[in-house]
């Protein structure tokens, strides 16, 4: 079986390990740096992988080496891992918001590089994941790339990377805005008199039902929404609402913000020149 190894052990590893563990990578085969002593002994305790404290130790031996850490943390971990990449050349997976292709091969040399963007839904399985491969991965290597982010959900190759931004406005960041439309859906609901249990469970299963008929389905988002929508009926006039206070512009520009904030991530780590 193929060795993998996560530098950095912690809420995206946990939920990518996870989803290996449940496709059948056995726990032996998987090692995780985590500088952390009570999540190192958490995710062997949880999930029986083998946990270093040194990210050298974790990346020794491994033919996919998973970067995991925060994207501020990535130039530092080059120290103690450029060496040991350089000698055993695995196939090396960044999930880091922002940082560039580029930027990985400087920082750790010329290596096969699949730059990456999961989500959180994947710890259940649900994830929705934008890859993105450097020239030096091989077939076999892109096949293992998908494997590996296949088993925490759905998997796309962007071939252009400079749309990783807008895959991580899209769809790394998304739950995030998704859980704030539900937080208002909720409040409003309450705000009506509503219970608060009540709102909670009516919102969830709404959300849930919704997104599987997007998902099961084979009618696009704008056709279901018409679907709901009677003439002159309630659906219509909280659309309206929706569009007289800018609704698609509000998303445009949040999903701007984030896709500029992926850039400014990557672009604070460049050495100033
Ligand atoms: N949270 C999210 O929704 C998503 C996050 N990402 C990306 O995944 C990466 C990790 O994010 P999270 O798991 O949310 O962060 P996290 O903070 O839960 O995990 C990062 C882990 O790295 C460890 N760490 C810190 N310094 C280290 C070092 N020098 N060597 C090894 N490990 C070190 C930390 O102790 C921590 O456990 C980030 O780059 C983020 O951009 C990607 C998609 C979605
Ligand atoms: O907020 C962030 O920077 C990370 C990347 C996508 C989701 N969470």
């Amino acid at each position: 079986m193929t060795q993998i190894a996560f530098i950095g052990g912690g809420n995206m590893a946990r939920s990518l390990i996870g989803g290996l563990l449940k496709h059948g990578t056995a726990p032996g085969d998987i090692h995780v740096a985590e500088p952390m002593a009570t999540a190192r002994e958490a995710l062997t305790r949880d999930l029986g992988v083998t946990c270093h404290a040194d990210n050298a130790a974790a990346a020794a031996g491994a033919e996919v080496v998973v970067l995991a850490v925060k994207p501020q943390v990535m130039p530092a971990i080059q120290v103690g891992l450029r060496g040991i990449l350089q000698d055993t050349a695995p196939l090396l997976i960044s999930i880091a918001a922002g940082v560039r292709i580029d930027q990985l091969e400087r920082w750790f040399g010329a290596l096969p590089i699949v730059r990456c963007m999961p989500n959180t839904p994947a710890l259940i399985g649900a994830g929705a994941t934008g890859l993105c491969a450097n020239g030096a991965v091989s077939a076999a290597q892109k096949a293992k790339a998908q494997e590996v982010l296949d088993s925490a959900g759905l998997t796309r190759w962007i071939d252009d990377e400079a749309l990783m931004d807008t895959v991580t406005a899209l769809s790394g960041s998304g739950p995030a805005y998704f859980f704030a439309l539900v937080e208002a859906m909720e409040a409003a609901a309450v705000a009506q008199g509503l219970p608060r249990d009540a709102a909670r469970a009516l919102a969830a299963q709404t959300c849930l039902g919704a997104g599987r008929m997007l998902t099961e389905g084979s009618e696009d988002a704008g056709s279901l929404r018409q679907r709901v929508t009677s003439p002159n009926g309630t659906t219509q006039a909280a659309l309206e609402s929706f569009a007289a206070d800018g609704l698609p512009a509000i998303v445009a520009r949040a999903m701007g913000a984030a896709r500029q904030r992926g850039a400014e991530l990557a672009a604070s780590l460049d050495e100033p020149s």
